[in-house]
């Protein structure tokens, strides 16, 4: 899949061939910087995006069907009802003027044939099932009335409320705090485990996709640069940038723990390199014949994918051992 933007009547990939699985039964997470393009892909998948600016190329394949160009009155049926979507800002997601209860039955009666008794029973048991507390209470209350948790489990409500088989939830924990975060991703596993679907979960965060992802697709600048199942990732991560990610994290309680940083930004759409390691740039250290002239994505063992061949003598700026071997080798001992 590619997904251009128009901008001063130039189209710019900013997710570019994206090569992805989802399967039933199981949580992915697209994880990357800012502006990598995680929300692109979420909504290319949706079809959610301005037509007149925005071009999709390639195949989505749900089950057979090719999403890419698929007629809007298709796409109704399968949007909210086959595939659910939680975004980052459940307010912005939520009608401010109609009651919440409501909200979620009006998906309903969008898709199901149900008659408005069986909505409304629907409704309290899905806010029942999002864990939240006095559901028949809750069915009248507007967005406003909700603390920012309540808001984020009536989208998730809305999300399941006709047993979608994917679910896309784009940094859903973002706007939380914290103790609340760890409650709806409980929230999210749970729902995955009873309902059978496929997650695809959209964060910044690797701490969230170390708690709850099976598989992981780390994306720079507009490209999966590296995919694995979560443990490989974890403890075997092979491309230079899920590697500075990963160093970059905390590793424990310790306020004075030295954390990697990783050097510069994500270039912005216009200014993202075209051919070469898009990363390179910010790992100027490593010279440029380490990278492929045009990446391609390499399988490395049965699994785990690999943008450029760049890890394979990838370190960090300041590996002492592998500085002292440079200078061996230069000084020829
Ligand atoms: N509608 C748009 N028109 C033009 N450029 C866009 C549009 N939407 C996103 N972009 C640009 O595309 C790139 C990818 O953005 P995207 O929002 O997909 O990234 P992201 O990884 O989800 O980041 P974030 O977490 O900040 O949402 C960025 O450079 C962004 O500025």
């Amino acid at each position: 899949m590619h997904t251009a933007y128009r901008l001063q009547g130039k189209f710019y990939d900013a997710a570019d061939d994206v090569n992805l699985t989802l399967k039933r039964d199981e949580i992915l997470a697209i994880v990357g910087e800012s502006g990598c393009g995680k929300s692109t892909i979420a909504s290319s998948i949706i079809g959610l995006y301005d037509h007149k600016n925005t071009k999709v190329t390639g195949d989505i394949l749900y089950n057979e069907l090719n999403l890419v160009g698929l007629n809007e009155s298709l796409f109704n049926k399968i949007r909210g009802n086959k595939i659910g979507m939680i975004f980052q800002d459940p307010l912005a997601s939520l009608n401010p003027l109609m009651r919440v209860g409501d909200q979620v039955a009006e998906t309903l009666y969008y898709h199901t044939d149900m008659d408005e008794k069986a909505r409304r029973a629907r409704v309290i048991d899905l806010f029942t099932q999002v864990g939240m507390p006095n559901p028949t209470e809750m069915y009248e209350m507007y967005p406003h009335e909700l603390s920012g948790g309540l808001r984020q489990r009536v989208v998730i409500a809305m999300a399941i409320a006709c047993d979608p088989e994917v679910i896309i939830a784009d940094e859903p924990t973002t706007a939380l705090d914290v103790t609340i975060q760890a409650q709806i991703l409980d929230l999210l596993e749970k729902i995955q485990q009873k309902s059978h679907s496929g997650i695809i979960l959209i964060t910044h965060d690797l701490g969230v996709v170390a708690e709850t992802a099976d598989q992981v697709a780390v994306m720079y600048a507009g490209q999966i640069v590296e995919k694995s199942d979560v443990k490989t990732i974890f403890e075997h991560p092979l491309h230079p940038y899920t590697r500075s990610l990963l160093n970059s994290m905390p590793q424990s309680d310790d306020e004075n723990e030295d954390l990697h940083v990783i050097h510069g930004t994500v270039p912005s759409l216009k200014n993202m390199p075209r051919t070469g390691d898009r990363f390179a740039a910010r790992i100027p250290w490593i010279p440029a014949s380490a990278h492929e002239a045009e990446p391609k994505v390499h399988e490395v063992e049965p699994g785990h994918w690999v943008r450029c061949t760049c890890w394979k003598t990838f370190h960090f700026e300041d590996d002492k051992d592998v500085k002292k071997q440079e200078v061996k080798a230069a000084s020829g001992e």
